[in-house]
């Protein structure tokens, strides 16, 4: 992918990060573009998630810089990260057990209800209507998901795939221009796996995300990406389309013993 300032959504220059003796991330140089599938692989322990950390202000990195949207968001708190722009999915669903679908919706949604704590507490007109614009739109983006016939249903009786589908609607809540997805597939399978691709590559298309993914089942990985980068170890090993991916002797020798799964 070309460097250039001007048509990137997302730039790391060159961002590493130490924890002790350890050098978890080196020298990342993630450059995407807008509206991009871009994923991110490697074995276990080669900085996958601690990349997502850095470019989401959980870490700060130790050398670089982090660009979004021609803005410098190095060092800024992932609160700040969030309303810039960028949401995220964890490893492990993180959703509200107590809550309902709508209500799991609703509290992402909260990152961009504007009002100060007054008009809050004294529930002062501007934020009656602001929250109940804020309802109308969390539904409306239930039904896009095709989850709203579950808005009123506890969030952890899902279903695990529509769990899933639920921690991206929480992220697409924020209004996002781009979405972190890490390891969305996990514990899918095969059918679950290709319905999730399906909605993925149909939400970048309706609302022009730029996603960045973390996954393991290569099916997944080859058959929605259009750009993948590998690390190994903290370091990148190699970036190209997913041919370019699957015939990388270097990629091929990282993930010995998992051949299988990249053949
Ligand atoms: N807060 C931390 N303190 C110390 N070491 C850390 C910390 N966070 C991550 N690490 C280490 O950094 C390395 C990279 O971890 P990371 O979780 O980013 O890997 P990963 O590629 O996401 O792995 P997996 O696929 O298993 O999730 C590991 O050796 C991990 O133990």
């Amino acid at each position: 992918m070309a460097k250039n300032q001007q048509t990137n959504l997302l730039e790391t220059d060159h961002i590493s990060i130490q924890f002790g003796g350890l050098k978890a991330v080196s020298d990342l140089a993630l450059n995407i573009a807008p509206k991009k599938i871009v994923g991110l692989i490697g074995p276990n322990g080669a900085g996958k998630t601690t990349a997502f950390n850095m470019i989401t202000g959980v870490y700060r990195p130790t050398s670089g810089k982090i660009m979004f949207d021609g803005h410098d968001i190095t060092g800024l708190k992932p609160n700040q990260i969030t309303a810039m722009g960028i949401a995220r999915t964890f490893q492990n669903i993180r959703l509200f057990s107590s809550m309902t679908v709508l209500e799991n919706v609703l509290l992402s949604k909260h990152v961009r209800l504007q009002a100060n704590p007054l008009e809050a507490i004294f529930g002062l007109p501007r934020y009656t209507k602001a929250r109940k614009r804020h309802y109308e739109e969390c539904m409306e983006l239930l039904e896009q998901v095709q989850l709203a016939d579950l808005a009123h249903e506890n969030a952890t009786s899902l279903p695990y795939g529509k769990q899933r589908r639920l921690e991206i609607a929480r992220a697409m809540a924020t209004q996002p221009k781009m979405i972190l997805l890490d390891e969305p597939a996990a514990g899918m399978n095969p059918q679950e796996s290709l319905e999730l691709m399906e909605f993925i590559a149909r939400i970048r298309d309706q609302f022009g995300f730029t996603i960045l993914m973390i996954e393991h089942h290569m099916e997944v990985v080859m058959g929605i990406c259009e750009h993948i980068l590998v690390l190994d170890h903290g370091e990148t090993i190699a970036q190209g389309t997913p041919t370019e991916i699957q015939n990388n002797q270097q990629v091929i020798e990282a993930y010995l013993g998992a051949v299988d799964e990249i053949a």
